[in-house]
């Protein structure tokens, strides 16, 4: 057993939704929850002092009703272990097919990943690239442009998904493959957009939740949680619709800045210190004092487990917008319910990252690329249509916006799997 098991709490989505739709049966609630395979791997890496060293690696894949399995590649060491990455990456593929289903990409879910901090534990770029070859290799069977197609999720970037690509292609007699995965960097068949997609599409869906409760974004204050690929870009965009960025934080410490900083200039102060930590002009504050801070959109853009039911009794947001997987856990659901606060739930907040994957697989398999404002038009209006189909529903239905979200994923998967039924 783990503590605060993520997988628990995605089964726990998929059985709500099952509540709402009135589906009875056991043997469908499991077959929607359980992923259909976890791969867990082996991966030797001979170290720079000429030490082997074993590192862990996994790749879970939930559902392909819909399509090929999809979902991103973590480099990390949650507290928990290897036994909690384990259910971390079984619940994130979850996520995924749900994710995929409620912007109507048509793929599965899938995600894996590699028990490392590669920040903390200092790795050499070549140990790295050893280690991620060496995960390659491991998984090269089971994924695969038609089969499962990975991406980049925490510490891990283009580079990464190179490397992953190119051991693929050479196993595969050096047959060119780009669509095997995506975020991939633009001079190796990577789309225009991918790199910012997650932010920007969380930004959308902001942009619609501040419609549907006449929030004015001109002006309104934004709290940052996490300041990587996902949260900083949610942030810049979120500033080009007007909005000011009051308190941020990543793995070294929190801070809240009272009047407010641009996006790019904290950046550059973490580009030369290191941290977001010491930007002038702020304080140093505490985890929770972050995430209660007051203000109008809340962007958990970082890891799961962060809004408890303590935290969420004293949220002073309007908005949650969970750019991050997981970051709520389902004790603090109806506190934040109660308290009229809107959620965009993780798999519509966080999934233009995701349109734009299957867009940049898309182009890969046609061999012609689109611009950049062609792709993230696409993305707007998948995930517009996603977040009002949602929307409606929750209002329909008087039920919070992560069940109804769920709801509208699950049919959709129901959908594809009655067709298809069972085989053998
Ligand atoms: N990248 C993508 O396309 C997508 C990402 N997501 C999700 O977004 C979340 C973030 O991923 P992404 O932005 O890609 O990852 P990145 O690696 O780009 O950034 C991760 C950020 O989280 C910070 N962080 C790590 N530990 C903590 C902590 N304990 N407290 C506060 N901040 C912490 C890191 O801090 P530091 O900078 O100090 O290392 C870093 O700023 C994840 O949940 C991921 O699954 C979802 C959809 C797509
Ligand atoms: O881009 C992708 O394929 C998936 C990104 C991801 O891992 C996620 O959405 O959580």
């Amino acid at each position: 057993m783990v503590k605060n098991d993520p997988f628990a709490n995605a089964t726990k989505q998929v059985n709500d939704a099952c509540d709402v739709l009135g589906i009875k049966d056991k043997g469908i609630r499991e077959y929607l929850a359980m992923p259909n395979r976890i791969l867990r791997v082996k991966i030797p890496v001979t170290m720079d002092n000429g030490k082997i060293r074993v590192f862990t690696g996994f790749r879970s894949q939930h559902n392909n009703d819909r399509g090929p399995y999809k979902g991103g590649i973590r480099y990390f060491n949650p507290e928990g272990g290897v036994e909690y990455m384990e259910r971390e990456v079984m619940a994130l593929s979850s996520w995924m097919t749900w994710k995929c289903a409620i912007v109507d990409v048509p793929l599965g879910g899938g995600k894996g990943g590699i028990y490392v901090n590669p920040k903390t534990e200092k790795l050499s770029e070549n140990e790295l690239e050893r280690l991620t070859r060496g995960f390659a290799y491991k998984i090269s069977e089971v994924i695969g442009p038609e089969k499962d197609i990975p991406a980049p999720d925490v510490y891990t970037t283009g580079k990464e998904m190179t490397q992953i690509m190119d051991t693929f292609s050479k196993l595969n007699g050096n047959k060119y493959s780009p669509g095997v995965i995506t975020g991939k960097p633009i001079s190796m068949g990577g789309s225009l957009a991918r790199n910012v997609a997650t932010g920007l599409g969380a930004a959308y869906t902001v942009r619609e939740a501040a419609k549907a409760i006449k929030l004015n974004l001109k002006g309104a204050k934004v709290v940052l949680q996490g300041f990587g690929n996902a949260s900083t870009f949610a942030g810049e965009y979120l500033e080009k619709m007007g909005a000011k960025v009051i308190a941020v934080s990543d793995s070294k410490g929190s801070i809240s800045i009272p009047k407010g900083a641009k996006v790019s200039k904290i950046i550059e102060h973490k580009q030369k210190k290191g941290s977001v930590v010491g930007f002038p002009g702020s304080k140093k504050i505490s985890t929770e004092e972050l995430l209660t801070t007051k203000c109008d959109v809340l962007v958990p853009g970082a890891l799961e487990n962060q809004i408890t039911a303590k935290i969420a009794n004293k949220l002073q947001c309007k908005i949650i917008a969970e750019a991050a997987n997981g970051p709520t856990l389902p004790e603090a659901d109806p506190i934040i319910y109660k308290k009229k606060i809107l959620v965009i739930p993780d798999i519509l907040a966080n999934s233009g990252g995701v349109c734009i994957s299957y867009l940049e697989w898309v182009q890969n398999n046609m061999g012609y690329y689109w611009t950049f404002d062609e792709v993230a038009n696409k993305m707007e209006k998948n995930i517009t249509k996603g977040f009002k189909d949602a929307y409606a529903l929750s209002k329909k239905h008087k039920i919070d916006m992560r069940k109804a979200t769920m709801v509208l994923a699950v049919e959709r998967v129901l959908e594809a799997f009655d067709q298809k039924g069972i085989w053998p």
